[in-house]
C-alpha cells in the first residue's frame, strides 16, 4: 500500500459521538407536500435561534477546546429562515424542500459550529471540462455558463487562458468570455498561468483571474512547466498588473495532501505556497486535493498548517471525489470554520496534467448536504439538476453526481 492509500488515523479528528442523533426526514417526492418533506434536510440539535432567527451556538454546552478552530463565521446569514424553493423535477411533479425556520433546527454538539452561509466556486465550465477528450463547442459552454448562473450560483469559473496546445479543449476561452462578459449576476474568474494569459483575458473582458500554484513540485513542473519558486514570480507578475486594474486575483494551491509523482506532501509546503499566494495579493486562496486522496485524517492538519498564516475566512477547499472522501473533507472543513467551496456540476472534473484525478466532488451533492445542514447557498435545486442535466446530455453520459441520479430516479418514478 503506496502512503497515499493508506488513510491516516482518527487521532486529528473531531468527536463524531454525538452524529448519530442526527435525523433525516425522508420525504415522498411524489407527493407534494409542503411541511415535511425536505430533501436532504436534517433536525439538528445544536442550533438556537435567536428572536432574529439568526442561529447562534451554544457555547456553554459546547466546550471550546473540543474544536479549537471554531472561529468567526458567524453573521453571515443574509436572511430570516432558512425556506427552500420549491424543486420542480417535472411537469406536475415537485419537490418542497421549505426548511421552515431554523426554530425547527434542535442543537446538536457536533454540527454548531457551521457556517450559515456557504459560497460555492463553480468550477464547472473550467475544470469540470478541461479533461474532456471531445471538444465541447463554445456555444454548449456559454449556455451551461449561463444555466449555472440561473441557478444562483454567485461564482462560475468560466474557462482558462492556458496553452491551447497544453489543454486543448479550453482553446475557446477568448470567445467564451467574449460571449459571458456582460453577466453581472454572477462573478466569473478565468486561470491565468501568467502574463500572456493574464493579458489576453483582460482583453477578452475577464474581471477576475485566478493563478494556480503547486505544492509539490513535481506536479508543478508537470501542470505548467516550471517549478514552485518560478511559478510565483510569474503570479507575482500577474497579481501586481490586476492590482493596477482593481481585478481581483484568486489563488490555488494544488495537491494539497498528495501528489501522483511525490505521494504525501507535508502540510508545511502548503502552508508556504498559500501564504506567498496571499501575501502577494490573491483574495482567497483555493486549497485542492487535485487527486482526491484526502480523507478528513490529513485534511485536518492540513487545514491547520494553513490556517496559522492565512486567515480562515481567505480560505476555500477544492475537492474531487476520487475515493469518495470530499462530502466528508468538506464538512471538516466547515467545521474547521470554512465557508467557501469549489465543486463542479455533475461531478465533471479532472487535471489533465494529474494521473488518476478523477472528477470534482458534485455540486448537487454540496448543495444537497449543506441545505440538509440548514446551510444557504443561494442556489435552486431544480435550476443547478437542469445544467447537470444539460451538460450530461451533451457529453452522453450519467451525471456524476449522486443527488442529480436520485433525484432524477425519483422524478421518473412519478410518471
Ligand atoms: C503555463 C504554460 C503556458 C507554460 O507552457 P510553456 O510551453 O512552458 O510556455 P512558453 O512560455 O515556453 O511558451 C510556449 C508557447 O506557449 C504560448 N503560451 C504561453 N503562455 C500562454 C498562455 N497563457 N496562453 C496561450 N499561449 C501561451 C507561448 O506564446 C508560446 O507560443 P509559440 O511562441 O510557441 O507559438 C503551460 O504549461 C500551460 O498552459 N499550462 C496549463 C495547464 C493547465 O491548465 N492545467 C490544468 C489546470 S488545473 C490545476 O492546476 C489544478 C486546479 C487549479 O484545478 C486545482 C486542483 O484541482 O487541485
Amino acid at each position: 500500500m503506496s502512503s497515499l492509500e493508506e488513510p491516516l488515523g482518527f487521532d486529528k479528528l473531531p468527536s463524531m459521538r454525538t452524529i448519530d442523533r442526527i435525523q433525516r426526514f425522508s420525504s415522498n417526492v411524489c407527493r407534494p407536500r409542503g411541511d415535511d418533506s425536505n430533501m436532504g434536510a436534517l433536525w439538528l440539535e445544536g442550533r438556537q435561534c435567536s428572536t432574529s432567527n439568526s442561529c447562534s451556538e451554544d457555547s456553554e454546552d459546547y466546550g471550546g477546546d473540543a474544536f479549537p478552530w471554531r472561529r468567526q463565521n458567524r453573521g453571515k446569514s443574509q436572511g430570516d429562515s432558512f425556506s427552500w424553493r420549491s424543486l420542480s423535477l417535472g411537469r406536475n411533479h415537485m419537490i418542497h424542500g421549505s426548511h421552515e425556520n431554523c426554530s425547527s433546527i434542535k442543537r446538536s454538539k457536533v454540527l454548531n459550529g457551521l457556517p450559515m452561509y456557504v459560497k460555492i466556486v463553480e468550477v464547472g465550465p473550467r475544470d469540470g471540462l478541461q479533461n474532456e477528450k471531445n471538444t465541447v463547442p463554445t456555444s454548449i459552454k456559454v449556455e451551461l455558463i449561463h444555466r449555472l448562473v440561473a441557478s444562483g450560483l454567485s461564482v462560475v469559473e468560466a474557462t482558462s487562458f492556458v496553452s491551447p496546445t497544453w489543454v486543448p479543449q479550453l482553446s475557446d476561452a477568448r470567445d467564451v468570455m467574449s460571449a459571458v462578459r456582460h453577466v453581472d449576476s454572477a462573478r466569473l474568474p478565468v486561470l491565468t498561468p501568467n502574463m500572456k494569459g493574464f493579458e489576453a483575458a483582460m482583453a477578452a473582458g475577464a474581471k477576475e483571474v485566478a493563478v494556480f500554484a503547486s505544492a509539490s513540485e513535481s506536479f508543478s513542473k508537470s501542470n505548467i512547466n516550471c517549478g514552485i519558486e518560478e511559478s510565483l514570480v510569474r503570479y507575482r507578475a500577474v497579481c501586481s498588473a490586476a492590482e493596477k486594474l482593481s481585478i481581483p486575483v484568486r489563488g490555488y494551491v494544488s495537491c494539497v495532501v498528495g501528489c501522483p509523482v511525490e505521494g504525501a506532501i507535508p502540510p508545511s509546503k502548503v502552508a508556504y505556497v498559500a501564504k506567498e499566494l496571499y501575501d502577494m495579493g490573491c483574495f482567497e486562496i483555493s486549497l485542492g486535493d487535485t487527486i482526491g486522496v484526502g480523507t478528513p485524517g490529513n485534511i485536518v492538519p492540513m487545514l491547520e498548517a494553513v490556517m496559522s498564516v492565512v486567515p480562515t475566512e481567505k480560505l476555500a477547499v477544492h475537492f474531487h471525489d476520487t475515493y469518495g472522501q470530499s462530502l466528508s473533507n468538506i464538512l471538516v472543513s466547515l467545521q474547521m470554520g470554512i465557508s467557501a467551496v469549489d465543486s463542479s456540476v455533475a461531478g465533471l472534473g479532472g487535471c489533465p496534467y494529474a494521473k488518476g484525478a478523477s472528477g470534482n466532488v458534485a455540486t448537487e451533492d454540496v448543495v444537497y448536504m449543506l441545505h440538509g445542514l440548514g446551510i444557504r447557498t443561494n442556489v435552486d435545486m431544480g435550476k443547478l439538476l437542469s445544467a447537470g442535466e444539460f451538460i450530461c446530455n451533451h457529453l452522453g453520459r450519467q451525471s456524476g453526481s449522486k443527488t442529480a441520479v436520485a433525484l432524477g430516479r425519483a422524478a421518473a418514478e412519478c410518471y
